[in-house]
């Protein structure tokens, strides 16, 4: 859009700035390329023609609820529409059928209430406000009028509110669809019920606190509510993807491990039967200066995480098994290796490694030696020969970070299964609505692994945006003969070569540790 318009003295524009993004104001002077601009702040800028954003001089002072209905669709355009609406605390505005959603960083009660959720039922997208319910709704009658099975996509950065909106048409779909009465009169537990209180335990074995959220999901979650012949809610299933292991042994300051390490932790009956102690004392959680968060009891968490453990049908004996795998997690952290006798092997450190090392033991229930020697050594399987090869000190860090990395992932994936089948699924459903919730990415300098494939992903999603809304609204001229000029939509090839790239270097890998499912899946829903 930008270059494109001709510029006279008295013209509306926007202009990048490097503070506040864009600043508006006036041309009061054009020298061939060269304009000066009277801000509204006062000040008298330099710009080339080229780098400066037509504004609409009719642009309404509380903005409009569809960016589609806006007069220039561009940065700065869709920037001020957004902020005008922040302003008056209308946090969510469509774009078309897509509605994006500015995180207020407060709770509004008022917008989530049983009345609210009463009014958008049977109500038309874009009949009433934007909001989150609109679009569960629309999935919901979608589903009903049509006949076929929906999918909500939520995405967005680290920290944008992608869980909260993912509770809300969660929330509206089990109003709409849920069986009110029925099971709660028998005392059982109703699966949209389930599905709702099943994210305290995801959270605490899942999330952690990062630079931009304290309770960020570091993993995908795709809910999948079934619906049987009556429209109402019959089964459910929580999938999940790409936990982010690598945080499991690596920590950087001020972030945190996931959550259930420092409740456990704070739990002074298990700190004695686990011999934990201070989160200070293991490596797997001291890499970072941040242990605590602000207003939160861990010790309260930790009981609170049991009763949702409870609800969601994981019995007592298997939530100790799962705590006991959580502390066996960081005695293993804290087993250093040193030189071994001979060269090239490693053996534990000392005392204080001997001692995490039995206790880890111990707690996954295993023989010691063998817990030993699956990190100094590596065993290598010929045609002809078995082969055992020692480890320095250093591979054999490495190895032990790769068991802590696969066991707490095995366990989030058990807890998973767990909910499932605790949940029940209903087989014989033939239509149901997906709710996927991508987690947020953070561009740091180095990224892991899982973090460059939510990018990449993230990317996927963001081209599919641009397409889908944009086409659309094409289209939409195209049908009632509006002149338009077309922009060719065209897939971001290098985008397309390097996920091909990851799906051939990183299968092989992942297939080793029965993940290649997930990972299949997630590429085709995005490619
Ligand atoms: N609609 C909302 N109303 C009130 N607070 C909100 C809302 N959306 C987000 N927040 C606040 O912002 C915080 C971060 O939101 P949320 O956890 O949903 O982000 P996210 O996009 O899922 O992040 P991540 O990808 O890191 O998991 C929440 O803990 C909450 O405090």
């Amino acid at each position: 859009m930008a270059g494109q318009v001709n510029l006279a003295v008295g013209c509306l524009v926007w202009i990048e700035d490097p503070e506040v993004a864009w600043i508006d104001g006036e041309v009061v002077a054009v020298n061939g390329q060269d304009i000066r601009v009277l801000c509204s702040s006062g000040t008298t800028v330099e710009a080339k023609s080229s780098n400066a954003y037509p504004k609409d001089p009719e642009f309404p002072s509380c903005g409009v609820d569809d960016m589609t209905k806006l007069a220039y669709l561009h940065e700065p355009g869709l920037l001020q529409n957004l902020k005008c609406r922040y302003d008056v605390n209308e946090i969510y505005t469509y774009t078309g059928g897509i509605l994006i959603a500015v995180n207020p960083f407060r709770r509004l009660p008022h917008l989530y209430d049983n009345g609210i959720m009463q009014q958008y039922k049977g109500a038309d997208l874009g009949e009433l406000s934007p909001h989150p319910f609109a679009i569960a709704n629309s999935a919901y009658r979608q589903m009903i009028n049509e006949g076929i099975s929906q999918s909500i996509l939520v995405s967005g950065e680290s920290g944008a509110g992608k869980t909260e909106s993912t509770k809300m048409l969660m929330r509206y779909l089990a109003h709409v669809g849920g069986r009110d009465g029925g099971k709660a009169a028998t005392g059982e537990r109703s699966v949209e019920q389930q599905v709702l209180e099943s994210n305290p335990v995801l959270e605490a074995f899942g999330n952690a606190k990062t630079v931009r959220n304290n309770n960020s999901s570091r993993f995908g979650k795709f809910v999948e509510i079934q619906f049987d012949r009556s429209w109402r809610i019959s089964g459910a299933a929580i999938r999940t993807y790409l936990l982010e292991r690598s945080r499991v042994c690596q920590v950087s300051d001020p972030e945190r491990n996931y959550h259930c390490f420092y409740m456990l932790c704070a739990s002074t009956e298990e700190v004695e039967k686990y011999k934990l102690g201070n989160p200070r004392t293991f490596h797997y959680l001291n890499q970072s200066n941040c242990y605590e968060l602000d207003g939160l009891d861990e010790s309260k968490e930790y009981t609170s995480t049991r009763e949702a453990m409870d609800v969601v049908g994981i019995s007592t004996a298997e939530q100790d098994a799962i705590f006991r795998v959580v502390a066996a997690v960081l005695h293993l952290g804290n087993v250093e290796f040193t030189k071994g006798k001979d060269a090239d092997s490693s053996e534990p450190k000392d005392d204080k490694a001997r001692f995490h090392l039995k206790m880890a033991a111990e707690l996954f229930m295993c023989d010691e030696k063998a817990l030993e020697d699956s990190m100094c050594t590596r065993v290598i399987v010929t045609r002809d020969e078995t082969i055992t090869k020692c480890l320095d000190t250093v591979s054999a860090t490495l190895s032990r970070d790769a068991l802590a990395k696969i066991v707490y992932s095995r366990l989030f994936d058990w807890i998973v299964d767990k909910i499932n089948n605790s949940i029940g699924q209903d087989r014989d459903s033939k239509h149901l609505i997906g709710v996927l919730d991508i987690y947020g990415f953070e561009s740091f300098k180095t990224n892991s692994f899982e973090q460059f494939c939510i990018n990449l992903t993230n990317e996927k999603l963001q081209q599919h945006f641009n397409q889908h809304v944009f086409k659309m609204e094409q289209d939409e001229y195209t049908k009632e003969e509006i002149n338009w000029s077309y922009i060719e939509f065209i897939d971001n090839q290098d985008v397309l070569d390097l996920i091909e790239k990851v799906q051939k270097s990183f299968f092989p890998f992942v297939t080793n540790l029965n993940f290649s499912a997930d990972f299949v899946d997630l590429f085709i829903l995005y490619s």
